[in-house]
């Protein structure tokens, strides 16, 4: 996951191949909430693993259900079935509104006194309406905080409540009120038909389907009248299906499926595949595949794979404009505003006013970001109109604010498909962690980028200097890739050895052999040599000699060049060594090269040393330091020297976290983005 203040992205030219997506949403926190109120246990396949689905898990183990790792992506629940849950408890639910809502209603019936939160704008979203419900059947629930919203405490003595006239629910503000009564409320239907009414018109219908779908799953027959009255028949008891597996999310599903309409295929595969979640999903948001094709999008499906492809130049591409009633498909349709910057004219979304009641106000949140990439957004209580920037240099590179909602952060990283080729700067880009904490990975696998556009930092400059802590640090902070080019002359040095190759200049020709195909990879911070793990072998002094006498050997640098350009990925690289920038990257938009006095890089390596228990010399290392600073100065290939356009850095007054925070600033100063990184 990237956990970086913001990822930039840069302009990105293509796409193609497959991906699995992860569990939905959706039906992980109904089956765990559904099987935790059964008896006995279910194994769950393939559920979701990720911000809303550990937050429900932590509040089932809190309330007694034993929750067991089953293998993989899979759990197996043990159900409270009948038993009481284990109370007092306080529950902290994150955002997940999956989680908030439906537990409200099952603990409210299944009675103990229990407090539940989140994070901040979970205290901004709307509840009164579930918590109207359940009083009307006797239920104590307060508000802790803001009246209407959580936090909230339930204070319920056991017992079923006798329920003779409907239950009346608002479904106008949202669809979960309605799930949750529906899920908790089988625990009251022992003797009598229970009957929902809902008040107003239901919104996000789709979802309620699901709710009744996987209801059916458990043993739980439920008859519906128009949307608009539900019956759960007297005798219902939740069962068990065992095991269950879990779709792939649809709503995950919709920037990928995006991706394919706007992406050209450069090179086989052609198109985007999909596996998890198809044609005949039971989730509402697969039906954003419909109004992907109305937009140009070519696509096939199965029953749990999809296909997507870019129309043909006029045939759908560019994508057509459309105007739209979203209400089936809240979650997904916020991909659509993003698909409507590629499309010829203006786009209407319609019917949405409950994008302002989600993780963020999503209207707000969209209209926001558009404009930034040179879109002109109109926005109203319940709708939003994209016009896309009128010719390709109309585009801005923009620094697009999440607003702590994985969806904005999921679609606007399609905008760096943009025809002006522009970076697109995604803010907080770890928001994804409330349903795909791996989506830019996945993102990234597939997009492709011309090598000239894709970044490269490269920090040189000679021992002792901090260059690769520097580098290491940076690509953190970026997210992007890191090359230790160090390492992998250690590593050839090793090889070479292992191979009974003295680093001597007579066997250069087979030790430049050797490197064509060395098999080195670099895993975290593990150095692996085919699959033999050498992190801790590279690290000794004798090989730290034998790197230098290799490195020294013109036709091995020649035959590590390819290895080294394959670091070059998306989003971009960090490279740390003594030719980064004169020799392998030499087009790299910025060139550090970092030194230090001989005096202060000798006290540096003395410190490393006394803290590794070593004993040695100050005078000693200091002669050591400038010796090899003559030998790397003067050798006759790739001599380390800075590069014409490097920018000279002596850290001998600085700390690491200064370095690490000059060269940050020297990079953000070369974004194109108007806004600055927070902004
Ligand atoms: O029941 C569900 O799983 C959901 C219902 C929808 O909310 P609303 O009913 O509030 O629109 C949707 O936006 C949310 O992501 C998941
Ligand atoms: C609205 C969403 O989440 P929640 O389940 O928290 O309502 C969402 O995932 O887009």
């Amino acid at each position: 996951m990237f956990d970086t203040a913001f990822l930039d992205l840069p302009a990105l030219s293509a796409a193609g191949g497959e991906v699995h997506l992860p569990g939905s949403k959706s039906i992980s926190n109904r089956v765990l909430l559904l099987a935790a109120l059964s008896s006995g246990s279910t194994t769950v396949h393939d559920l979701l693993a990720s911000d809303d689905t550990r937050v429900m898990l932590d509040a089932l183990r809190e309330i007694g259900c034993s929750v067991d790792a089953a293998g993989g992506s899979s759990v197996r629940i043990t159900g409270l079935g009948g038993r009481p849950p284990r109370s007092p408890a306080k529950l902290f639910l994150g955002n997940a509104g999956t989680a908030m809502r439906p537990l409200t209603a099952a603990l409210a019936l299944l009675g103990g006194e229990f407090e539940l939160s989140g994070v901040a704008r979970m205290h901004e979203r709307p509840i009164r309406d579930l918590v109207d419900a359940l009083r009307q059947i006797g239920c104590r629930i307060d508000y802790l905080g803001t009246d209407g919203y959580p936090p909230l405490r339930i204070v319920q003595t056991p017992g079923v409540p006798a329920l003779t006239a409907p239950i009346r629910v608002r479904g106008d503000v949202s669809s979960q009120f309605l799930t949750a009564l529906l899920m908790a409320l089988p625990l009251a239907a022992g003797t009598q038909d229970i009957v929902i009414e809902v008040l107003g018109e239901l919104i996000s219908k789709p979802y309620i389907a699901i709710t009744l779908a996987l209801l059916a799953r458990f043993g739980i027959v439920v008859g519906q009248q128009n949307w608009q009255r539900f019956t759960i028949a007297a005798g219902s008891r939740y069962q068990s299906p065992g095991s269950i597996h879990v779709e792939a999310d649809a709503s995950s599903a919709s920037y990928f499926v995006a991706l394919g309409a706007i992406a050209s295929s450069a090179c086989e595969p052609k198109g985007i595949t999909l596996r998890g979640v198809g044609l005949d999903s039971i989730q509402g948001d697969i039906r954003f595949v419909d109004a992907a094709r109305a937009m140009g999008a070519v696509v096939t499906g199965g029953p749990n794979w999809l296909h997507i492809q870019r129309a043909a130049p006029g045939q759908g591409w560019p994508l057509r404009a459309i105007d739209m009633d979203c209400n089936h498909i809240p979650d997904a349709a916020m991909t659509l505003a993003v698909m409507a910057l590629y499309a010829q004219g203006s786009s209407t979304l319609r019917n949405i006013a409950s994008w302002r009641v989600k993780e963020t106000d999503r209207i707000a949140a969209m209209a926001t970001g558009l404009r930034r990439l040179g879109a002109s957004v109109e926005e109203g209580a319940d709708f939003i109109r994209i016009t896309p920037p009128p010719q390709a240099r109309d585009w801005k590179a923009a620094s697009i604010p999440t607003f702590d909602d994985h969806r904005v952060a999921m679609c606007f990283s399609l905008a760096a498909f943009n025809p002006a080729g522009l970076p697109v700067r995604i803010q907080d880009p770890g928001c994804v962690a409330k349903t795909f904490p791996d989506y830019f990975e996945a993102l990234l696998a597939l997009a492709q980028a011309p090598a000239e556009r894709i970044p490269v930092i490269c920090i040189d400059g000679p021992t002792a200097s901090g260059k690769g802590t520097v580098a290491a640090a940076l690509a953190r902070q970026l997210g992007y890739h890191f090359l230790d080019s160090g390492a992998i002359y250690r590593v050839t040095a090793l090889a070479a050895v292992r191979a009974g190759l003295a680093p001597d200049a007579g066997n250069e020709a087979r030790i430049a052999a050797l490197a064509q195909t060395l098999p080195v990879r670099f895993a975290g911070d593990r150095v692996l040599l085919g699959s033999d793990d050498v992190s801790q072998a590279i690290r000794t002094e004798e090989v730290g000699v034998n790197a230098s006498r290799v490195s020294a050997m013109p036709a091995v640098r020649a035959a590590l060049v390819a290895l080294q350009h394959g670091f070059l990925r998306l989003p971009g690289l960090v490279a740390d060594g003594r030719d980064m920038g004169t020799v392998i990257f030499p087009q790299a938009p910025l060139k550090i090269y970092l030194t230090a006095s001989a005096a202060r890089r000798a006290e540096r390596r003395h410190k490393q040393l006394i803290s590794k228990g070593f004993s040695a010399s100050i005078g000693d290392l200091c002669a050591a330091l400038q010796a090899r600073d003559a030998r790397d100065g003067s050798r006759s290939v790739a001599p380390l020297t800075p590069a014409q356009d490097a920018l000279v850095l002596d850290n001998s007054d600085l700390t690491i976290d200064e370095t690490v925070a000059r060269v940050l600033a020297e990079w953000q100063a070369r974004q194109p983005f108007a806004v600055s990184a927070q902004g």
